[in-house]
């Protein structure tokens, strides 16, 4: 059976005294609860934070971005080595911010991803469409191709040590959900096509949600049988929204 799995991107948001105050109301919040795995992906510069206020507690920590490379000249880039060194479990990768702001491919996406999975970290692999993709009927098309580019070049079990995380970018901070019947849609397509190359893969894959998921529809979301937790943004700044979230996908 596959746990839920709910994870924080806090994106470039945060400082070292509201971090301190939202990471211990998360650990309070959260003490004694088993069944799902929480975790919070973080600005590098403060995972050393996220690891002295989580090292103690079952919440996982990571970050939101790696360099393709394992270390030389590449100004202001970060290693996976270097968040292992930090103790981080999770990073993502190919978030649509990335692709779409910094210009990262799905060729890039798939070196990220390898470099991640080599140094012993767990990728969180974001794919989803633009509205105008869904808008013109290509959805399927479009997380399809962003599957193939890792499973195409490292195997359908590269993503037995990985998330999928199906994020629409046009219910990214837009306040504007999926509906749980679209997304469980997408969600089934990609369990579907997985499940084409490996059933054992497909059914233990964790395929998280995001895009405006809160306390309010969380429950409703993670009920959908191939949906198993969320990848939270703007709500999981705040404790009492991220918790609340938390505790929907308990099983
Ligand atoms: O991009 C997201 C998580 O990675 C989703 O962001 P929001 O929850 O703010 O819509």
């Amino acid at each position: 059976m596959r746990e839920k799995l709910v994870a924080g991107n806090w994106k470039m948001n945060g400082g070292l005294a509201q971090n301190k105050a939202l990471l211990e109301a998360v650990v309070a919040g959260m003490a004694g609860v088993q069944g799902m795995g929480c975790a919070v992906c973080v600005p590098y510069p403060y995972l050393f934070q996220a690891q002295s206020s989580l090292k103690d507690s079952a919440i996982a920590w990571g970050a939101q971005n790696l360099s393709q490379h394992d270390k030389g000249a590449f100004t202001g880039e970060v290693s996976a080595a270097m968040l292992l060194d930090f103790g981080c479990k999770y990073v993502l990768v190919g978030h649509s911010e990335r692709r779409a702001i910094y210009g990262e491919d799905d060729a890039t996406v798939a070196l990220k991803f390898e470099a991640a999975q080599k140094a012993g970290l767990t990728p969180i692999l974001c794919v989803g469409e633009s509205l105008e993709e869904r808008e013109s009927g290509v959805t399927e098309a479009v997380v399809a191709r962003q599957l193939d580019a890792v499973t195409g070049k490292f195997g359908v079990a590269a993503l037995s040590k990985a998330v999928v995380a199906y994020e629409p970018v046009w219910a990214i901070g837009t306040g504007k959900t999926a509906s749980p019947e679209q997304a469980q849609a997408v969600h089934a397509f990609i369990r579907g096509k997985i499940a084409t190359q490996s059933k054992a893969v497909a059914d233990g894959l964790v395929i998280q949600y995001g895009g405006s998921v809160k306390g309010s529809n969380a429950a409703e979301l993670f009920g959908m049988p191939d949906i198993d937790g969320g990848l939270i943004g703007g709500a999981s700044l705040d404790a009492q929204e991220f918790l609340a979230i938390c505790h929907a996908a308990k099983r």
